[in-house]
């Protein structure tokens, strides 16, 4: 998310109602913003889950789309995650592939569909055929290649076809940022959080090869994705009951989050990691 204010309040769809947290004054998101280190769920949302009415959300797949121009990293990127390898040598993906991810937030069960789709000219447009019923969109571009972060409009519009896009999440990813130097990173970013403002969409940068933000980024990805589920959920079943914040505190950036320090009003606490894979 881009944060020009450590305190605003986010207008749009997805942030409404939600500040960002203390101490985040920097302008792109880093890792102690995200939502999962910070325990800022929605109240509505923690509460849910706590009383177990998520209704089907613990057995939906949520479908992230992968995209970008070619070799500028969607697989390897998608692989450090959910394999924990890194293969140096480039090969071409031909159309899409698929990954599940299953992950545990609040204490219910979640599983993501990672899309890798081809970059590669030639196979866009069967890779597009893949592109409907996303819930999120990660555009990646090559940190160290200017031409593939303005092409990355292109890539969202094309996205954008097919998905709703007042509802889905977006995410701007700059990968291979082992290669950057710092002054040339920082460059670069510059223009990365432009492009990630006119997009509406959060800015990560990220290196496969090192792991660096990687299990940060998509944990991030699952707990917004798990949000706007549960608060469609919420919205279909005509909840409207509003609790207390939750807050628990990790000891560090810790993914895991252990215990409760604050007692909700409206439901008792649970302690337990709230955002795993499983
Ligand atoms: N140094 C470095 N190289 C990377 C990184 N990520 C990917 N690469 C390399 O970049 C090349 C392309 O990576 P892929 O993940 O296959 O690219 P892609 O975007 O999936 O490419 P298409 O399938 O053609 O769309 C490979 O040689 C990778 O090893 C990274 O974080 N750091």
């Amino acid at each position: 998310m881009l944060r020009s204010d450590p305190f605003t309040t986010h207008t749009d769809p997805v942030w409404r109602g939600r500040s960002a947290p203390p101490g985040c004054s920097v302008m792109c998101l880093r890792k102690e913003a995200a939502l999962h280190v910070h325990k800022d769920f929605q109240p509505r949302v923690t509460c849910a889950c706590q009383e177990h009415r998520t209704g089907t959300v613990g057995f939906k797949i949520s479908k992230v789309i992968v995209v970008g121009d070619l070799s500028v990293g969607k697989t390897c990127l998608i692989n450090r995650f959910c394999k924990d390898t890194f293969d140096k040598n480039y090969k071409a993906t031909i159309g899409v592939d698929f990954e599940m991810e299953r992950f545990e937030v609040l204490g219910v069960p979640f599983s993501l569909q990672l899309w890798d789709t081809a970059g590669q000219e030639r196979f866009k447009c069967i890779a597009s055929t893949y592109y409907r019923g996303a819930q999120a969109i990660i555009i990646v571009f090559n940190l160290n290649d200017v031409a593939s972060l303005e092409h990355t409009k292109q890539w969202l519009a094309d996205a954008l076809k097919e998905n709703d896009p007042s509802s889905v999440l977006l995410f701007l990813v700059g990968s291979k940022k082992d290669l950057s130097t710092p002054a040339q990173y920082i460059l670069m970013e510059k223009d990365a959080l432009k492009v990630a403002q006119e997009m509406k969409a959060e800015y990560w940068a990220v290196s496969s090869l090192t792991g660096e933000n990687v299990r940060e980024f998509f944990f991030r990805v699952a707990a917004l994705t798990f949000e706007v589920n549960v608060l469609a959920e919420l919205e279909k079943s005509g909840s409207r009951r509003i609790g207390d914040v939750v807050r628990i505190n990790s000891d560090d950036s810790n993914l895991y989050l252990t215990a409760s320090k604050k007692k909700p009003t409206c439901c008792p606490t649970k302690p337990g990691a709230d955002l795993e894979r499983s």
